[in-house]
């Protein structure tokens, strides 16, 4: 059998807190796939444009900075790493700022498409080699489902409702789910998937995409979920 025949690419798209990213990096672990977190390469490049002096405002220079980002990412799930000329900018792409920011880039379309080149790129690498062996993917962000790699072998929608997103998210940044932590985290959450969706679907399953929603589902019940889709799709193919 060659070693394409064997490959799995699976996308999962979301919004903010439907868990994502911490269930595509357990389902890529438990796989032996490689892990892609494309959301971190939208923070990488608005990161970037800060460093370099970059105004957000200004979509042309934004395009061009994001055309000469100096990125590589690394997709083992055990250790995923975002590295930005050179510096490891993991932490530093995860700060209220940067989230505050990233919408600007994400609604920037030239950025999106030099992004989503990137993206196919490293999946296509995976697909036939790579870290992963020719093993596969699992690739998550906003538009893998629909734009990136519509092909995917696998496609899951992760969906959750706005107030167990919040819940999430506040309780991950503050520790705790009160009215102040969920207020505090409202902008990360709500504005930035509003403004997010103005150029990007991700609300509503495209056709052929499979809904999980993890409302009332824990982690590794979720987690479940999805490699539940994937046998099941594993197997039509077989
Ligand atoms: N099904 C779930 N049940 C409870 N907590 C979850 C679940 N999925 C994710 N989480 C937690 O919610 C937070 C946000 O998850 P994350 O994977 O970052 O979401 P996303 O990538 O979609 O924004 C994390 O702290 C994560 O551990
Ligand atoms: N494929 C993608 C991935 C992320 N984005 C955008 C949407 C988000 O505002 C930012 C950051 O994505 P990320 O997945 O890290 O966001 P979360 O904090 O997990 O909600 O990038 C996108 O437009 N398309």
């Amino acid at each position: 059998m060659e070693v394409g025949d064997v490959s799995t690419v699976v996308a999962v798209d979301g919004p903010s807190g439907s868990g994502k990213s911490s269930v595509s990096r357990e389902v890529a672990r438990r796989l032996g796939l490689a892990f892609l977190d494309t959301g971190a390469m939208y923070r990488a490049a608005t990161w970037w444009c800060l460093d370099q002096g970059v105004p957000l405002t200004d979509q042309v220079a934004v395009a061009q900075a994001v055309r000469d980002l100096p990125l590589v990412v690394g997709v083992d799930p055990d250790g995923p790493t975002v590295v930005v000329d050179g510096r490891d900018v993991g932490v530093a792409i995860r700060t209220t700022e940067i989230s505050s920011r990233v919408s600007a880039v994400a609604t920037n379309l030239e950025a999106r498409a030099e992004l989503g080149r990137r993206q196919r790129a490293v999946i296509e690498a995976e697909r036939t080699g790579g870290w992963s062996d020719g093993r596969g993917v699992v690739a998550e962000g906003r538009d893998i489902t629909t734009v990136v790699a519509p092909d995917a072998d696998v496609r899951v929608l992760l969906t959750a409702s706005e107030e167990a997103r919040l819940a999430r998210r506040a309780r991950e940044l503050h520790g705790t789910a009160d009215a102040a932590a969920l207020s505090a985290t409202r902008d990360q959450v709500v504005r930035r998937d509003a403004d997010d969706s103005t150029v990007v679907q991700f609300q509503v399953a495209a056709d052929g995409v499979v809904t999980v929603d993890s409302s009332d589902l824990d982690l590794e019940q979720t987690v479940e979920a999805v490699l539940d889709v994937v046998e099941r799709a594993r197997g039509a193919r077989a």
